[in-house]
């Protein structure tokens, strides 16, 4: 039996409607998201574009700041600043990764927290742990969504994070602790991947490793999500999981694309919003 396909893009798309309906709730007021770019990388200028359509298509202001890979920190942060102090804007968000003299700790913690709809400031880590009103980082945040959508309760279950970055595999497992799950990381230094990963009721893999997840690693009847980016040798994208023969044996598995990736836009729109009802009461 092959697995059921979760689709990040249709899911997407749903709540991407319901969040028109919140939009024109707040009437005169419309949420405004600030997007910083530094450099010229390529991949960057593509999901900035992305997330500006996205925005575009749902009436949220979006304004874009292009800055040259040259900009000094100094120079970064004043912009920040400005933000911060800017009533138009609701969200901030500056794409990743920085240039190398720039320290992203800096400028992350710059943000004021009400603004910052990544999630990354440490005001909204800690909140994500202790409770309080927070922003919850996207990918991770669009993965509950995702879960919820699919009827998968995470309480009781072993869930198995591979990956223990700030932006995905940290706060991932802090939101599945939070619903019950119990909470397996893995990461570069596990010594044999695959005894935790075949433990899993649901395993996320957010390494960046195309095929680090083969069929050998999973359970029967897993949930699995697959937040890797990866090129093949064709230049196509796909994720961390090896998907065809996943897919014989899991129960659900997220597409690489399609999966995962619309599920990040959609939430940081999401956050966008939220942040502009917080502002209206
Ligand atoms: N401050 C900051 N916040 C971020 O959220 C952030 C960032 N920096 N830096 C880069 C990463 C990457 N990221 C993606 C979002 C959506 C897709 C996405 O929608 N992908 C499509 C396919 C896109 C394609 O075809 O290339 C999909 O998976 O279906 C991918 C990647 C957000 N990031």
């Amino acid at each position: 039996m092959s697995a059921e396909m979760i689709d990040g893009k249709k899911i997407a798309q749903e709540m991407r409607e319901q969040l028109k309906d919140r939009i024109a709730q707040l009437q005169d007021l419309t949420p405004g998201l600030a997007v910083i770019l530094t450099g010229d990388n390529q991949a960057s200028k593509t999901y900035v574009s992305m997330k500006q359509k996205a925005c575009e298509a749902l009436g949220i202001y979006s304004k874009l700041i292009e800055l040259p890979d040259t900009v000094t920190q100094s120079e970064l942060l004043k912009v920040i600043h400005e933000l911060n102090d800017d009533a138009k804007i609701h969200g901030i968000l500056v794409q990743l990764p920085l240039p190398d003299h720039i320290s992203e700790t800096s400028v992350i913690e710059a943000i004021h927290p009400s603004k910052d709809v990544d999630g990354f400031h440490p005001i909204n880590v800690g909140r994500l742990q202790t409770g309080g009103e927070a922003f919850y980082p996207c990918t991770p945040n669009g993965i509950m969504k995702m879960l919820e959508y699919q009827n998968v309760d995470p309480a009781g279950k072993h869930a198995v994070i591979v990956g223990r970055s700030n932006i995905v595999g940290k706060p991932m497992g802090q939101l599945l602790l939070k619903r019950g799950a119990t909470v397996t990381y893995c990461h570069s230094k596990t010594a044999d991947l695959a005894i935790h990963t075949k433990q899993a009721d649901i395993l996320v893999s957010a390494v960046g490793v195309k095929d680090l997840i083969t069929a050998d690693h999973i359970k029967k009847g897993a949930v699995v999500i697959d937040v890797g980016m990866n090129r093949n040798d064709e230049g196509k994208l796909c994720g961390d999981v090896d998907y065809e023969e996943c897919s014989m044996k899991a129960s659900a598995i997220t597409p690489v694309p399609g999966g995962v990736g619309p599920m990040t836009i959609t939430m940081l729109l999401f956050n966008t919003v939220e942040s502009a009802e917080r502002f209206s009461r």
